[in-house]
């Protein structure tokens, strides 16, 4: 048997079932938005998917720890969005009954829930096994109706060893033409799901099949030159410096115009070849970015023939606790770009000092 195929068989289940309660919650507009102290947005998407996909863990592998991104605090009080949650999570089961069934089936009841969603709390490390669980990445996109992700990922001794990302809004073909912009997907079958174990390569398949058991290898694309090929970058100027990035690309000679995109569906884009470069520079040098917001996405792009640094040249460590604080920023290029990529990205940022 392939190495933690028990694993990827369950978060690719979890994340599937978590990303239908997202999709669920959009259509039904029972958005409760509420800030957090950080003032990000917060909805009852992702307090669902988390509790989901935790309670799917902690059935299937009741020693592992969790890092997830969000808390249960904010829910103790406050009743209204916490039974907006508890609905959302009942109404919310795979049409296959089997595959419930691996899951753990529901979440008894509210208390539960509760304790699954708290039971993200871990601070991670260097030793052992750990899921980094982000429950709607992008939320920004998400409520704009765009681009966001469901993020899950198993980090064994600090090596991250499964990754999956469910990408509702991106085209389930791998070769349809790359944008952001759900109206031009118009007429492609929306819903993807991205998965990668270490040293076996990087699958897509759609979101929406039953049984999830056909996934296709998918490569990065190595572009003739480095003037052909396509940026992508956050449609939030706060997340990754814009600036910044064009003045990089024009170092390169690339003059497509980049592609903007929420959450790691940017990595999941890169991977398949729809696009070949992600950089992420900071904007705040104080800033520490999250493992949540990376683990998946750095193993789909490594396993589908990328590379991936950061800003320096080094690779993330995620044996840091909850966040990457020994690194700075992302530069995911194809294996042929790479190099070139990461020199325009220090000449730029060194001559800002
Ligand atoms: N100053 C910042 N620099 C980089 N990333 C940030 C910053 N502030 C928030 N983020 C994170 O960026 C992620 C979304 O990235 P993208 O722009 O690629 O869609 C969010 O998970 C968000 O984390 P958080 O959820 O803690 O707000
Ligand atoms: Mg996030």
């Amino acid at each position: 048997m392939a190495p933690y195929a028990k694993e990827l068989r369950v978060a690719s289940l979890a994340v599937q079932r978590a990303t239908l309660l997202t999709q669920r919650v959009f259509h039904e507009k029972v958005k409760g938005t509420e800030l957090k102290s950080d003032k990000s947005p917060v909805t009852i998407g992702d307090y669902g998917a988390q509790a989901l996909i935790i309670a799917a863990i902690r059935h299937n592998f009741p020693d592992d720890a969790i890092v997830g991104e969000e808390d249960s605090s904010s829910l103790q009080d406050n009743t209204d969005i916490r039974s907006q949650v508890w609905n959302a999570i009942k109404s919310t089961r795979l049409s296959s009954e089997s595959a419930e069934k691996e899951l753990g089936g529901s979440i008894k009841n509210e208390q539960a829930m509760l304790a699954a969603i708290s039971a993200g709390s871990s601070t991670g490390g260097s030793k052992g096994r750990f899921w980094a669980l982000d429950p709607i990445d992008g939320t920004k996109g998400f409520l704009r109706g765009g681009q966001y992700a469901v993020c899950l990922a198993l980090i064994v001794d600090g090596e991250i060893e499964v990754g999956v990302l469910g990408c509702p809004n991106l085209p389930v073909d791998d070769q349809a033409s790359f944008s952001a912009d759900i109206s031009d997907a118009e007429g492609h079958q929306r819903g993807v799901l991205f998965a990668a174990v270490r040293g076996h390569g990087a699958t897509s398949q759609a979101l929406s099949d039953d049984d999830l058991k056909q996934p296709k290898a998918i490569q990065m694309k190595s572009p003739p030159s480095l003037a052909d090929a396509t940026f992508c970058e956050s449609v939030e100027a706060d997340h990754s410096s814009h600036g910044d990035q064009a003045a990089i690309a024009n170092k390169l000679g690339i003059t497509k115009p980049s592609v903007r995109m929420d959450s790691q569906s940017k990595y999941g884009s890169i991977a398949r070849g729809a696009g070949d470069i992600y950089l992420r520079l900071p904007v705040s040098q104080s800033y520490e970015e999250k493992i949540w917001d990376h683990a998946a996405g750095v193993l789909i792009v490594a396993e589908a023939g990328g590379i991936i640094t950061d800003i320096k040249g080094k690779k993330h460590d995620f044996t840091q606790g909850r966040t990457l604080k020994k690194n700075k920023g992302v530069v995911a290029a194809a294996k042929n770009l790479h190099a070139d990529v990461l020199k325009a990205v220090q000449e730029v940022l060194d001559a800002k000092q």
